[in-house]
């Protein structure tokens, strides 16, 4: 009944990662794949006929942000998401809640929804799984995420066994208000942070309410490195080989790629795009701060090893003096490279998979980006 499938279509011989292709309404796409962010109906300077360019085949948006501006009965009027923003490809929504706990003061969790304070205005708030399945109903994307708490990190054990639990009860709220599930997909999001225990109740929960796929969630809230990796390596298994699983909130080049080994599919995170918007370019050799003054005179391109149009066409001088200037286009031309960048390292992780190399291919690239340098 679902509009959301997924063909696995071969495993790394040499790591747990998966080459696959998620099918929605709006297009398929290949896995492991990045997720551009588009929050308030724009992935920030790029217009979608660039994002078409880059090969992005799914966005996110955000059912908070678009709840408070432009609100969503004005989206429902246009048609929905898609043609609002004149977008052709597929849109996932987080569900809210998150945004709530990173941006909102004044917060009370009940067992019926959060009340918060609006961050634009101080109005007292009020969000729910029901409100939040209605948003993401009138918004119109193909893949809405279930209405979650993602709890601080740390927590301690009793706070996220309630917390795992009542998410569990929000989940199924969710699908009981679910008015179009043969037109939009519902991702369950498992929680329960550094416990293997509670992670398994988290997704034996949700694997039992037969969701079309998973994220993991309660990750990339400040945690080491090892402590996100350890729990994908007892979480992942536990959901089904013939859904998605969305890891959310990642990431930089290297959780990408270890997130994809121990079985991730569908990742996103704003980094690429809000580190553009300060000067700062992903390359194949690590970080450049383009912004800095020893590129006054550089006129090679942000990455020499980069086909893309930016790199092909514009130097770190020009770019760099467009960025002093605070000028518009000096952060299009980051954002673009920046975008391109993990789009492109995920076409080489489903390249290496495909070739039964991703361990080695993650070694030679921890290595070229300094990942490995102690
Ligand atoms: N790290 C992280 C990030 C996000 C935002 S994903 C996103 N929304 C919009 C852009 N990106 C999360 N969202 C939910 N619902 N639950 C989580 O546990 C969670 C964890
Ligand atoms: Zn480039």
């Amino acid at each position: 009944m679902t509009p959301i499938t997924y063909e696995l279509i071969k495993t790394d011989k040499q790591t747990g990662a998966r080459l696959g292709r998620v099918h929605t309404p709006h297009g398929s796409f290949d896995t492991p794949t990045f997720m551009p962010v588009g929050t308030l109906a724009t992935v920030k300077t790029m217009s979608p006929e660039e994002l078409e360019q880059i090969d992005a085949k799914i966005i996110l948006s955000n059912t908070y942000h678009l709840w408070l501006r432009p609100g969503e009965e004005i989206i429902r009027e246009a048609g929905g998401l898609h043609s609002f923003m004149n977008w052709k490809g597929a849109i996932l929504t987080d569900s809210g809640g998150f945004q709530v706990f990173s941006l909102s003061d004044m917060r009370e969790i009940t067992e019926e929804g959060v009340y918060f304070r609006n961050h634009l205005n101080g109005d007292k708030l009020f969000l729910s799984p029901e409100k939040a399945m209605q948003i993401q109903n009138a918004l119109g994307s193909d893949i809405m995420m279930a209405f979650d708490e993602c709890p601080p990190y740390p927590a301690t054990y009793e706070y996220m066994k309630q917390s795992v639990e009542r998410t569990s009860r929000w989940a199924e709220r969710c699908l009981k208000a679910h008015e179009r599930p043969e037109e939009q997909g519902l991702f369950g999001i498992v929680q329960g942070g550094e416990f293997e225990d509670l992670r398994k109740m988290s997704a034996q929960d949700l694997v039992s309410l037969d969701f079309p796929g998973y994220a993991v969630g309660g990750l990339s809230v400040g945690e080491p490195k090892e402590v996100m990796n350890r729990v994908l390596e007892f979480t992942t298994p536990l959901l089904p080989a013939d859904k998605p699983r969305y890891l959310m909130g990642v990431g930089s080049p290297d959780s990408l790629i270890d997130g994809a080994i121990r079985g991730i599919d569908m990742f996103d995170c704003v980094l690429p795009t809000r580190i553009a918007r300060n000067g700062t370019c992903m390359t194949s050799t690590g970080r450049l701060v383009v912004r800095n003054a020893k590129y006054a005179k550089d006129f090679r391109p942000i990455d020499e090893h980069c086909d893309c149009h930016v790199c092909k066409n514009y130097t770190r001088a020009y770019i760099r003096h467009l960025i002093k200037c605070n000028e518009t286009f000096g952060f299009r031309l980051t954002t673009y490279h920046n975008l391109y960048f993990l789009v492109k390292l995920m076409k080489q992780v489903r390249a290496a998979i495909s070739e039964d190399r991703l361990g080695d291919f993650r070694e030679e690239f921890f290595e070229r980006y300094g990942f490995n340098k102690p």
